[in-house]
């Protein structure tokens, strides 16, 4: 599903944020990616949804080799990956429902469908009685459901997560990681960045470490 060969990316300012990474995490496995501040996660998954590009390498998605994808395709790509983020980026303007709807509508779905999508999504993260709440009036481990389900509801079969349970306390981060792990037994393949080494070490998934740019470890417990 994911194929780095041979990857480093230069960033203008002369920053190697990453250095000949040669990675491969097949289709429906879940994995960690850790490493110290800076070591070069963030800058990974971005490759994968291509919001940058490798300054030498190639990069994998799906079986598509992301140097040939066309400008107009990026769209599509992104379609296929669902992206968690550690600020969940939700707008309080608009309900969770609305929030959660906003992958559907830009991705042209009908505006029959769109509802069962919705609400499909929502229960699986346990939030159907809150769809026409705003996000400000959740918890920030209800904030961060509404985003894990803005992500999964067009059924993505890649999830990547960048550091999703950084500003929750472990009860509720050791429950998003089962929801996480729920995603991945349906088959969903998902790879997430955290620091939380205990909680990673709980989840007995494969864990790649990044250290100032480099591939330092990739350990399969299973
Ligand atoms: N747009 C950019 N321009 C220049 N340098 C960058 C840019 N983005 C990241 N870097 C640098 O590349 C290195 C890797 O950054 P990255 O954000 O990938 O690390 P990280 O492992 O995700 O860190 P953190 O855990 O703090 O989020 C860092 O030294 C960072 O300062």
């Amino acid at each position: 599903m994911i194929r780095f060969d041979g990857v480093s990316k230069r960033y203008p300012n002369g920053h190697q944020g990453l250095e000949c990474i040669d990675l491969h995490i097949p289709r429906s496995q879940m994995a960690f990616l850790t490493g110290h501040s800076g070591a070069g996660k963030s800058t990974l998954l971005k490759l994968i949804i291509a919001m940058e590009k490798p300054t030498a390498g190639q990069v994998w998605i799906g079986g598509q080799n992301l140097q040939s994808l066309w400008r107009n395709h990026i769209p599509i790509l992104r379609r296929n990956i669902g992206v968690v983020f550690q600020d969940h980026q939700l707008l309080f303007d608009r309900t969770v429902f609305d929030n959660v709807a906003l992958p559907l509508q830009i991705a042209g779905y009908s505006y029959r469908d769109i509802p069962r999508r919705v609400r499909a999504s929502l229960d699986k993260v346990g939030l159907l009685n809150k769809e026409k709440q705003s996000p400000m009036a959740l918890s920030g481990g209800e904030q961060q459901r509404v985003g894990i389900a803005r992500a999964v509801v067009n059924k993505p079969p890649l999830l990547l997560a960048d550091e999703p349970t950084g500003n929750l306390d472990p009860e509720l981060s050791a429950e998003i990681m089962r929801l996480f792990t729920e995603f991945n037994q349906v088959g969903v393949t998902v790879l997430v960045a955290s620091h939380d080494l205990s909680l990673i070490a709980s989840m007995k998934h494969r864990v790649i470490t990044l250290q100032e740019g480099r591939l330092l470890r990739d350990v399969t417990t299973q």
